[in-house]
């Protein structure tokens, strides 16, 4: 889906993105994880293509119509819009005639009786979950989230996962942040460690109790307390 072929990304003077090299391949659902300003959502940006590599290629492998769907950490709701209003904008914007599709998500995200209310009126949760509807509104074929999950009740997560779940299964690849290990076990096949702007490790789910062993018998590193609160 993506090549990172030595990727750099400079912010003013400040080296953000070192030499990241990796792919993402179809189906692959991969955990961005690491320290606050590790440099994960700038990443994140380039392979949404919101940012241009410094140096370096971020390529997509695949042709297709479909766009990639980018969920931000910041909330991107209309105060005075419905859910609905919500939904049937993007809807239109993105050609999306699969109404099928829409009323599933909508159904598994718990969102269908929410339809008459204003986003202001959300709870945190709720608009959250709006946030990531409207980004999966015309079925990407890669989905990035930025921290999609901050604040959501462990009932909203469920339901958020088991929609995300059901993508990946059906062939959708996911790139997520989150420092959340609940969304990372049931989430990821793949973790991705970034540090300081490289990416150290890139390792299956199922190595992850090895993983753990090694990064424990390292001191002073921020991913070590990270390993260090899995349990
Ligand atoms: N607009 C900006 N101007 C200056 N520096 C920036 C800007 N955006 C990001 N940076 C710097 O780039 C680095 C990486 O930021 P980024 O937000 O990508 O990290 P992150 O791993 O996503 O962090 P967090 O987990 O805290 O969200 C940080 O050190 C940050 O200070």
């Amino acid at each position: 889906m993506f090549d990172l072929n030595n990727v750099h990304y400079k912010q003013k003077r400040k080296v953000v993105i070192q030499n990241v090299s990796a792919h993402v391949r179809r189906g692959d659902s991969i955990s961005l994880f690491g320290p606050n300003g590790a440099g994960k959502s700038t990443l994140m940006q380039i392979m949404a293509g919101l940012k241009q590599p410094t140096s370096g290629t971020c390529e997509q492998n695949e042709a297709t119509d479909r766009a990639v769907g980018y969920v931000p950490q910041q909330l991107a709701l209309f105060d005075n819009m419905t859910v609905g209003e919500h939904i049937t904008f993007y809807q239109k914007m993105t050609k999306q005639r699969d109404d099928a599709y829409i009323n599933e998500m909508l159904e598994v995200l718990a969102l269908s009786d929410q339809w008459h209310v204003k986003s202001q009126a959300l709870s945190g949760g709720m608009a959250r979950k709006l946030n990531l509807a409207i980004g999966l509104v015309h079925e990407p074929h890669v989905v990035l989230l930025d921290e999609a999950f901050v604040g959501v009740d462990l009932a909203t997560k469920h339901d958020m996962l088991q929609w995300l779940k059901r993508l990946n299964d059906n062939g959708t690849t996911i790139v997520f942040i989150t420092h959340d290990w609940h969304v990372i076990y049931h989430l990821a096949t793949q973790m991705w460690l970034l540090d300081r702007g490289q990416l150290i490790d890139t390792f299956s789910l199922r190595d992850l109790d090895q993983k753990e062993a090694e990064w424990a018998s390292q001191s002073d590193s921020a991913l070590t307390k990270m390993f260090a609160l899995r349990h």
